[in-house]
């Protein structure tokens, strides 16, 4: 990138050229099931606030989404969420029944509602998240998927994307490789290693905060924020040198970077 940071990392100047691989967050980056997350979130937590005593058990809200869950490992998710509301539960293991209230029973209970809602509705990845995959496929840059998700392959595959990328650094992968997940930059780094790339030559795309700190974190090129509802001022702050609505305004027009749009 040039010397300025501002002009450097306006959107329509980001030079793709200049990096080796992408790395690409998955729910809510390329496909629109950050929104299924959400609202298994929120069914899971109205339901067990409703129910609990002690704590803060006011209604769960999207800004307690943003602040406390998105992006994050599903078990921190609900450690985060009820330390911020002073509520402990037990641990518990991930073979928890869904009825039990410990963390990973709880995590567990959000996971079968988000999984029979991609089942029912499937999912199509948003169109400019498309042109931008195919734009650096023009390009030959390397691509991986870093997801904190465990269902990503399942949604890479419902969303007819599981062939476009390199590696996909998961949920599952962080857990078996023993990976601290986001904000922490780890998976990120592990997924720009695979590819080959250093961090300075690795671009990072993020919709949530947790992962846009981890972007920065990990001292990436170029970290770029997309605002699905956290924010551009709270994306910014988190360490995002670009934010934009869709990543179809990263895509530059046919001819002008010298490949095809
Ligand atoms: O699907 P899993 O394994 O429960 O992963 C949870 C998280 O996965 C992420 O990709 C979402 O953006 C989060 O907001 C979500 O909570």
């Amino acid at each position: 990138m040039n010397s300025s940071p501002d002009a450097a990392h306006a959107p329509d100047r980001v030079d793709w050229a200049a990096y080796d691989a992408v790395l690409f967050d998955l729910d809510g980056v390329l496909t629109p099931t950050a929104e299924v997350h959400m609202r298994a979130w929120a069914d899971m937590f109205d339901d067990f606030l409703s129910g609990h005593g002690g704590g803060d058990t006011s209604a769960y809200t999207e800004r307690d989404y943003f602040d406390h869950v998105d992006g994050k490992p599903r078990y921190d998710g609900v450690r985060d969420f009820l330390a911020s509301r002073g509520i402990d539960l037990p641990e518990g293991s991930p073979d928890d029944a869904p009825e039990a209230d410990t963390v990973c029973g709880l995590g567990n209970r959000k996971n079968d509602a988000f999984n029979a809602v991609l089942e029912r509705d499937g999912v199509a990845p948003f169109p400019g998240s498309v042109a931008l995959l195919d734009h650096l496929r023009g390009l030959g840059t390397r691509l991986a998927v870093v997801s904190s998700s465990a269902n990503a392959p399942a949604v890479l595959e419902a969303a007819g994307l599981a062939d476009r990328f390199e590696t996909v650094v998961d949920g599952r992968v962080a857990s078996e490789q023993g990976l601290p997940g986001k904000p922490a930059p780890d998976t990120f780094l592990r997924a720009g290693e695979i590819c080959g790339a250093s961090p300075g030559r690795a671009v990072v795309v993020e919709d949530a905060v947790s992962g846009v700190r981890a972007g920065a974190a990990g001292g990436f090129g170029l970290v770029v924020g997309v605002d699905r509802g956290a924010g551009h001022d709270v994306l910014t702050d988190a360490g995002a040198h670009v934010v934009v609505p869709d990543l179809a305004d990263l895509v530059p027009a046919a001819g002008s970077d010298g490949s095809p749009a």
